[in-house]
Formats: C-alpha cells, sequence, structure tokens
C-alpha cells in the first residue's frame, strides 16, 4: 500500500515516526511538509520522500491522510483532486472538518474518511476513532491505524467529543504531569527525580487501567487506604470542583470542535 502524508507537522511527524517503527516501508511513504527546509530535514531524519509538491506527492497513493490545520483542509483537498488516484482513500485527520465538507472538495466517488487520533502515535499507542459513510469498507484503513494504536469506529455525529478525549486527551494527563512536578519540585524534589517518578507513575497506572477490567472509579478506591494520604488528597480534588472541571474542559473541546474554521 503506497501512503502520501500531507502537511507533516506536530501531529503529522508522531504518525510518520509511528508507521516508520511500526515496520511500514519508507519507500511506501510519500510526504509533504512546508517550508521545504522542514521537508528536508524530515526527509533525512525519516529516510522517506519529503516535498512540498502535494499533487505529485499523491499521484501514486492508495491512501492519502491529511494533516495539514483544519483551515487548510480544503484547499488543499481542491488541489489534489485531479491528481488522486480513481480508487485512492483520502483520510482526513483534521479535528471538526466534516466528512460532508470533504466530499464536497474531493472528486466525486473518492472515499473519504475521517480520522482522529493522536500525538501518541509516535509512541505506537494512538487511540483512533474513524468515520465514514455508511457501507464504507475501512478494514485496510484500520489496520494502518492499528500499527500506531488502537483503533474504533465511530458513528461521525461522536466526532468532536473523540476529539476531545482522545485527540486533545494526551494534553489532559500532561497538565496533570505539569501540576504535579511542579508541586513536587516546589516542595524540594530533585528534578529529575520528580521527571522519572511521575513519567514512571502515570505510565504504570496507565497501564494497569487498561490491564483491568474494572472502571477507573473502583481501581481509584483500591489507592485511597480509609483515613490516609490518597483520601486527603480526593476530597481536595472534590472541594475544588475537580471532576465539574474536567467535564467542562471536554464539553468546551468538543464544542470548539463544531466550531473550527474549515468545519
Ligand atoms: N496535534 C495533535 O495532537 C492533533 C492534531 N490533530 C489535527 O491534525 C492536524 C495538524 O495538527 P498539528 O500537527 O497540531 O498542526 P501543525 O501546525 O503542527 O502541522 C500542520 C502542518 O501542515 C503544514 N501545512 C499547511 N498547509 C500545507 C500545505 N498546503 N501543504 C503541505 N503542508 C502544509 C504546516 O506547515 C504544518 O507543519 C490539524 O488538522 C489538527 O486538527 C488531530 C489530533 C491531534
Ligand atoms: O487542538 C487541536 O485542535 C487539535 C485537535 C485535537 C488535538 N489537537
Amino acid at each position: 500500500m503506497d501512503i502520501a502524508l500531507l502537511g507533516v507537522g506536530h501531529l503529522g511527524e508522531a504518525v510518520l515516526a509511528g508507521l516508520i517503527d511500526s515496520g511500514l516501508p519508507p519507500a511506501q511513504i510519500w510526504a509533504t511538509a512546508l517550508p521545504a527546509e522542514r521537508a528536508a530535514r524530515l526527509a533525512d531524519a525519516y529516510g522517506v520522500e519529503v516535498g512540498t509538491d502535494n499533487p505529485s506527492a499523491v499521484a501514486e497513493a492508495d491512501v492519502v491522510i491529511i494533516a495539514v490545520p483544519p483551515v487548510a483542509v480544503g484547499p488543499l483537498l481542491s488541489a489534489i483532486g485531479p491528481s488522486l488516484a480513481p480508487e485512492a482513500v483520502v483520510v482526513s485527520l483534521a479535528a471538526g472538518v466534516p466528512l460532508a465538507r470533504l466530499a464536497e472538495r474531493l472528486p466525486p466517488g473518492t472515499t473519504a474518511v475521517r480520522a482522529m487520533t493522536n500525538i501518541a502515535a509516535r509512541a505506537r499507542r494512538a487511540a483512533t476513532a474513524l468515520a465514514a459513510a455508511e457501507g464504507t469498507d475501512l478494514t485496510e484503513i484500520e489496520d494502518l491505524f492499528d500499527r500506531i494504536g488502537v483503533t474504533v469506529i465511530a458513528d461521525e455525529s461522536m466526532m468532536d467529543l473523540i476529539t476531545a478525549v482522545a485527540g486533545s486527551g494526551p494534553a489532559f494527563l500532561y497538565y496533570l504531569a505539569d501540576s504535579m512536578t511542579n508541586a513536587a519540585v516546589d516542595g524540594g524534589m530533585d528534578p529529575v527525580d520528580a521527571r522519572v517518578l511521575i513519567d514512571q507513575m502515570l505510565l504504570g497506572a496507565c497501564l494497569h487501567l487498561q490491564d483491568s477490567d474494572e472502571p477507573p472509579a473502583a481501581l481509584l478506591e483500591r489507592i485511597a487506604t480509609p483515613g490516609g494520604t490518597t483520601e486527603a488528597a480526593l476530597a481536595s480534588l472534590d472541594e475544588s470542583n475537580v471532576d465539574e472541571a474536567i467535564r467542562a474542559a471536554v464539553a468546551a473541546a468538543a464544542e470548539r470542535g463544531g466550531e473550527l474554521p474549515g468545519a
């Protein structure tokens, strides 16, 4: 399968790195990035063809992955439309750009897919949701995204909410990591030790959560020894309405997905 990856920025580079790490031959990937100096740097770093000419990059591609900002999706699709192979599948990673909008800009009959993934693609631990018109065979695209993590098929009506929890989601954890690290360092902990311990705590907790069939609330109770330190922390979080704040943050991200220029 030949893949074009257009607009390799933060997310695109994570996807590129993950795909190559998964064993996808670099010769099967044609990427684009701007400006030309960035394209050259990426080509050196990953050993793939990286140029700035989108129509040339898609000419041989079976799958075209769009990783440009939402506002740039429409013009990009119009530019590549005439060069797309007749059976090409176009997968947009852009937040908030509906399938209908993709279809409007593509040649009639082109298969369009929305994929919401995240920055953990680099570590091949992305959480990806795919949405497409009813009846679309997503097997090949699912296999492709399975190389860089876990993939689910979703209804398009869920994509803004999925963007909030899966696409933006890692930022919520980095926010927590940042706050905890600052608290540890402010309390006198060595910054290197704080980083090592907090990274490992997050990784271990997430692996345990993924391994367990129990809901997060049940795992949380097991840490909270009656009358102990965790209870004190949880009471403080509740007093600050952190649950409400997280729900509001998810809602704000989802709402923004519906408002993005390009949507
Ligand atoms: N950053 C993330 O963690 C996530 C991002 N997304 C989506 O991925 C897309 C990219 O986001 P980021 O990587 O954060 O943005 P970014 O700004 O880091 O990357 C976009 C890249 O596209 C390039 N670009 C723009 N127009 C181009 C064109 N016509 N041809 C070639 N390259 C072009 C830009 O130079 C830039 O390097 C967005 O649509 C965003 O909604 C989705 C999920 C997670
Ligand atoms: O912040 C954004 O708009 C993109 C989409 C999800 C994560 N980053």
